[in-house]
């Protein structure tokens, strides 16, 4: 349930803080964050514009590889001081899976987003997106896996749910929540959304309050 406070939260406008690219560039642990992952291209800048109404905040691209490092968007009016700091951080991540970079790159980000997804205390909720069209792949399992090792709580995503027939989609949300059903770590339900035509947003914003309270 949406409390009477949390509308600000996602109607104020939010900004860009830091772009990490590298473990130990990461912001001291303080506010609460949530991630979101998934494979290159899968939708995760899209989906952060589309939760902040801001279409221009996260940078997004037709290509795999738009996201190169962690960048961390916080709502707007905080100083950062430690007696001012926001209250909490939403965390775009690179893309895993495939690319159009180099290898050793595509290494690199994958490490990093693998290391701060088991490491970060203040991390309470990853979501991981999945693209409708196409389903989990074996690297989602991964991270999965990795997730479920590490128990930080996660949540799948379906993305970009306009690009197929609408009656298919609460099918294929039943299929998701059955191949996550003995994860221990996975939240037992799936958001299916779509960027582009708005939906699911409502449902993934009270999900997100919900979970930086935990
Ligand atoms: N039709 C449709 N297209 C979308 C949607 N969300 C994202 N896209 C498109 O998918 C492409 C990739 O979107 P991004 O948000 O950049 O994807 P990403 O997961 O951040 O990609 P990387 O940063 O490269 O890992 C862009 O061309 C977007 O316009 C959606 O809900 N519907
Ligand atoms: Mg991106």
């Amino acid at each position: 349930m949406t409390e009477p406070d949390d509308k600000p939260l996602f109607a104020t406008p939010w900004i860009f803080i830091r772009g990490v690219p590298a473990m130990k560039f990461l912001p001291p642990e303080g506010p609460p964050e949530v991630a979101f992952a998934g494979r290159s291209n899968v939708g995760k800048s899209s989906l952060i514009n589309a939760l902040v109404g801001h279409k221009g905040l996260a940078r997004t691209s037709n290509t795999p590889g738009r996201t190169q490092e962690l960048n961390y968007f916080v709502p707007d009016g905080h100083s950062g001081a430690a007696d001012d700091l926001p209250p909490m951080a939403l965390v775009d991540m690179p893309g895993y899976g495939y690319a159009q970079a180099p290898k050793e790159q595509v290494d690199a980000w994958t490490k990093l987003v693998f290391d701060y997804l088991r490491g970060r205390s203040t991390l309470k909720r990853v979501y991981v997106l999945i693209d409708s069209r196409h389903g989990i792949k074996k690297n989602d399992e991964e991270v999965f896996a990795l997730l479920d090792k590490a128990a930080v709580s996660y949540q799948v995503v379906l993305t970009k749910t306009d690009k197929i027939k609408e009656a298919g989609v609460p099918r294929l949300v039943e299929e998701t929540l059955q191949k996550i059903a003995k994860r221990p770590a996975a939240f037992p339900d799936v958001i299916a959304t779509s960027s582009e035509k708005g939906k699911g947003l409502d449902a993934l914003r009270d999900a997100i309050l919900t979970a930086i309270r935990r």
